[in-house]
């Protein structure tokens, strides 16, 4: 086609803003130089014998050029881009043989080498609902006309362009869906971490006592009912401490129910620092306490017992602390929650009427 059409009105606002749209879909504009897109404006002004070729995008006020080859600019005002002309009838090339003759054209500012743009061919480019995005156009600074072959040509490279923004789309689209994924598994990873979070905690708080921090009742419950655990603990000699503090009464009466929590978490924390990671500390009672001391003989334990009890001796408290330890070993025939238990219990006793703040060691004989 050598005539060129009348000038067409400009789109009408919506239509632009979709054009628009559809443009920034592909995220082109501003994006560094492509050989892909290199390459086929090279093509077209080899086949179509013209110095220069370009992809022009049309975005909002300018024309950008994904590829130019013959001249140096990245980019015109879209007021003298005849791209911009061209995509108002998409799906049509547009050829203007000589520019001087057509004077609706104001002279555009771009050169070829020296000279002024007098040859202009441009195929639209479309997105696949039918969007013009921009054109692939060929440029002579002096008038020519296109062959049929070249004007197929160059429509063969209009759909190569289309082709490879479509590529580009479907890869924005596949990142996009991969950091979705990603950012969903966080999510969900986030959210399996809370659970687990707030189940440890529920397990943790079922399990240990509030007040001291030891582990409670229910905790050697557990203990006692899990085979593997109690094989574990029997393997080897092990001790059981029972701690009650002395005239806890009395303190709870005359300092009050808050000074009572202090010292019982300071017996805690006593408790707490004179045992090993393994060996396995309890709040049994109001102020009573249970210690099991697994691979630990008598005479041991009796030693870690008597540390407990002095360093409980020396806590900083507006009143003298002070408890009272029974000790028995483990018999390897026996369950530990039986007899052991109440040798420990009697040893207890017996330090309570010896007079408190002492530490005994059950010496009833074994297998009696
Ligand atoms: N502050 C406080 N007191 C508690 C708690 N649990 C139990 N007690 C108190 O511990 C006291 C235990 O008193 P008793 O069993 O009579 O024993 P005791 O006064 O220590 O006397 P002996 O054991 O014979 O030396 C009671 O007054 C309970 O109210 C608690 O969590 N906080």
């Amino acid at each position: 086609m050598s005539a060129v059409r009348p000038l067409p009105l400009p789109p009408p606002d919506d239509d632009e803003a979709r054009r628009q749209a559809a443009l920034d879909a592909y995220a082109i504009v501003d994006t560094v130089p492509e050989l892909a897109y290199d390459d086929i404006v090279r093509l077209a002004a080899t086949l179509c014998d013209v110095p220069a070729a370009a992809i022009s995008l049309i975005d909002h006020e300018r024309q950008w050029f994904k590829a130019q080859y013959g001249f140096d600019r990245c980019q015109t005002p879209r007021e003298e881009a005849i791209c911009d002309r061209t995509i108002r009838h998409p799906g049509q090339m547009l050829v203007i043989e000589d520019l001087r003759a057509q004077s609706e054209f104001a002279p555009p500012s771009l050169r070829i080498g020296e000279q002024s743009l007098r040859f202009y061919a441009g195929m639209p480019l479309l997105s696949p609902d039918g969007h013009a995005l921009g054109a692939i156009c060929v440029l002579d600074s002096k008038p020519r006309a296109l062959s049929a072959a070249q004007r197929e040509g160059l429509e063969v490279l209009a759909r190569q362009t289309q082709h490879l923004f479509e590529l580009r789309r479907y890869a924005l689209e596949q990142r996009r869906l991969l950091s979705e994924r990603e950012a969903f598994a966080q999510r969900l990873e986030d959210a399996r971490a809370d659970l687990q979070r707030r189940n440890d905690q529920l397990e943790h708080n079922a399990t240990h006592d509030a007040l001291t921090g030891l582990l409670n009742r229910a905790a050697l419950a557990q203990l006692r009912d899990n085979p593997a655990a109690m094989r574990q603990l029997q393997h080897a000699p092990y001790t059981l401490m029972l701690l009650d503090i002395d005239h806890f009464k009395q303190v709870n009466d005359r300092h009050g129910h808050l000074l009572g929590d202090r010292a019982l978490r300071a017996v805690a924390d006593a408790v707490a620092a004179s045992i090993r990671q393994h060996d396995i500390a309890v709040r049994y009672g109001g102020e009573e306490f249970l210690v099991l001391l697994p691979d630990t003989r008598l005479a041991t334990a009796a030693q870690v017992a008597e540390r407990i009890r002095q360093r409980i001796a020396h806590v900083a408290l507006p009143f003298a602390l002070t408890v009272s330890i029974g000790l028995a070993a483990s018999e390897p025939t026996r369950d530990w929650s039986e007899r052991v238990f109440d040798r420990a219990d009697q040893a207890l006793y017996r330090a309570k009427s010896a007079g408190r703040n002492r530490v005994v060691v059950d010496d009833t004989p074994l297998h009696e």
